[in-house]
């Protein structure tokens, strides 16, 4: 039951109430892939295709020193299966590390190459999530250690269709984003024609797949740019809860649940034209769906921003004025209107004083699907860190990724009322964006992209 008091009463260091226990099972939450490993093993595989690598994952090097009768710990064994309806990393309860890398094809290279990179790509993948060496020469750099939750995740870009004379299979959903007013765009770490999306629980073993896929890449495409981030480790806290940013709030408690109803409407693109949907080869609506043409069925939409914290004029600010910009609690995420994180925010709650409790400009509010014409996203994040600049500031924020079916039903119209200002744009700074096509899974024998490259 949600606690309705006003909290008036601020705790010496200012926040707005006490710590709570927080119940959270959202992409974010690093602790939920210890229930859905359980889950799994009661037979109710979830939509993340997580399984529990009860062999250990590092049987597959040839002259592995340990002794099979040694178990891998619970977080290295943890494996996410590479085939299936959707790519992983998507809906996969986000890991504790994370490469982004964006490459471009290389001068020369068109369609045929990008086939023959798409299905390196996607043995590599697949045999390093299963905790298998890669390909050939493999680095050693994970051989110890099980697949640890890895998942690797690949993205078209707008100028990928042009390299490869595909403009006619690209989606309308993947036109460039608008220019927002509060961007501070750098071009060259922007966009890309590919993209691919690393996570891993384990530091070594996500280098080493970051490794891998650059030298698969060989002659055909070049770095573009590249991103590295880092969530909290699972097991880190004594209880489930949702992670922190660099901020220190608690970030990602109103994703959307996979359990939701309208979850997959929101996320993947359609199989089916739903205006149709026993009807699969009605005229127009076979190839072309509404999102999009066909091969991007079960597929979504990332959107990717590299996001400053100004993190010194944040830390500046006392603890109560900081949950005034989110709206939330700091200690434990509750709604400033009261109860638990959970606990339905109340927007139309006064104080004592008759004003508003939750902000009328703070970020919680703002971004609420019911605010925003029902856009809605999944919010699947790494923080990072790239040192501190000359004058001691730190290069540190979100990599925010966000997943959706249609980002102009998704992260743009959320974006363009932030961009008109919300209390937490002054501490934040836009200075690098993507937008990726992902296309669903790869099914068992098929590379991802296959009906894109060979439809
Ligand atoms: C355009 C989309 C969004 C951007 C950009 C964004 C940046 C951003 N957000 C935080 C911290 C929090 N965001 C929270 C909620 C929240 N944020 C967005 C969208 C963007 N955020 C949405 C859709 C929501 C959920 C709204 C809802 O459904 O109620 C929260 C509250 C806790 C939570 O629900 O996760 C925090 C905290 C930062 C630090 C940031 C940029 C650096
Ligand atoms: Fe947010």
């Amino acid at each position: 039951m949600s606690d309705q008091s006003i909290p008036e009463a601020r705790t010496p260091e200012e926040t707005h109430g006490p710590p709570g226990g927080a119940d959270s099972h959202d992409p974010t939450d690093t602790t939920a892939r210890e229930g859905i490993s359980r889950r799994r093993l009661l037979g109710t595989a979830g939509a993340t295709g997580l399984v529990l690598g009860a062999a250990g994952g590092a049987a597959g090097y040839a002259a592995a020193p340990t002794s099979a009768a040694t178990p891998l710990t619970t977080l290295g064994s943890e494996q996410v299966m590479f085939h299936g309806k959707h790519q992983p990393g998507i809906t996969t309860p986000v890991q504790s590390r994370g490469h982004l890398v964006a490459f471009d094809l290389a001068a020369g290279a068109g369609r045929k190459e990008a086939t023959a990179l798409l299905r390196r790509w996607s043995d590599t993948a697949r045999r390093l999530m299963a905790g298998e060496p890669a390909r050939d020469r493999d680095t050693s750099v994970a051989r110890d250690a099980g697949p640890s939750s890895l998942t690797v995740t690949f993205g078209f870009g707008h100028s990928f269709f042009g390299r490869t004379g595909l403009e006619g299979q690209r989606p309308v959903s993947l036109d460039p984003l608008p220019d927002f007013s509060s961007d501070h765009l750098d071009k060259k770490r922007s966009n890309g024609d590919l993209w691919v999306q690393i996570g891993a629980d384990d530091a070594l073993v996500a280098f080493h797949a970051l490794r891998a896929i650059q030298q698969d890449a060989g002659s055909a495409a070049r770095v573009r740019w590249q991103m590295n981030g880092f969530n909290r480790a699972p097991g880190a806290t004594a209880h489930p809860m949702t992670t922190r940013n660099l901020m220190g709030q608690v970030d990602g408690t109103r994703n959307p649940k996979p359990a939701d109803a309208d979850f997959d409407q929101r996320i993947f693109v359609p199989e089916k034209n739903p205006e149709s949907p026993e009807d699969p080869h009605a005229p127009g609506t076979n190839e072309e769906y509404q999102n999009g043409p066909a091969w991007m069925a079960n597929g979504s939409y990332a959107v990717i921003r590299r996001i400053r914290m100004l993190l010194d004029d944040w830390e500046k600010l006392p603890t109560r004025a900081q949950e005034d910009v989110i709206g939330r609690r700091k200690s434990d995420g509750a709604p400033l209107s009261g109860g638990t994180e959970t606990t339905e925010m109340d927007l139309e709650k006064t104080g004592k004083d008759g004003n508003l409790i939750v902000p009328i400009n703070a970020h919680a509010r703002i971004t609420r699907p019911d605010q925003n014409g029902g856009a809605a996203m999944v919010r699947r994040p790494f923080s990072y860190h790239d040192g501190f600049d000359a004058d001691g500031v730190p290069d540190a924020g979100l990599l925010f990724i966000c997943w959706q079916a249609d980002p102009l039903r998704g992260f743009v119209p959320v974006q363009r009322k932030l961009d008109r200002g919300d209390a937490l744009s002054q501490f934040i700074r836009h200075e690098a964006s993507g937008l990726f096509a992902v296309p669903g899974g790869a099914a068992e024998g098929e590379y991802v992209g296959q009906r894109l490259l060979e439809g």
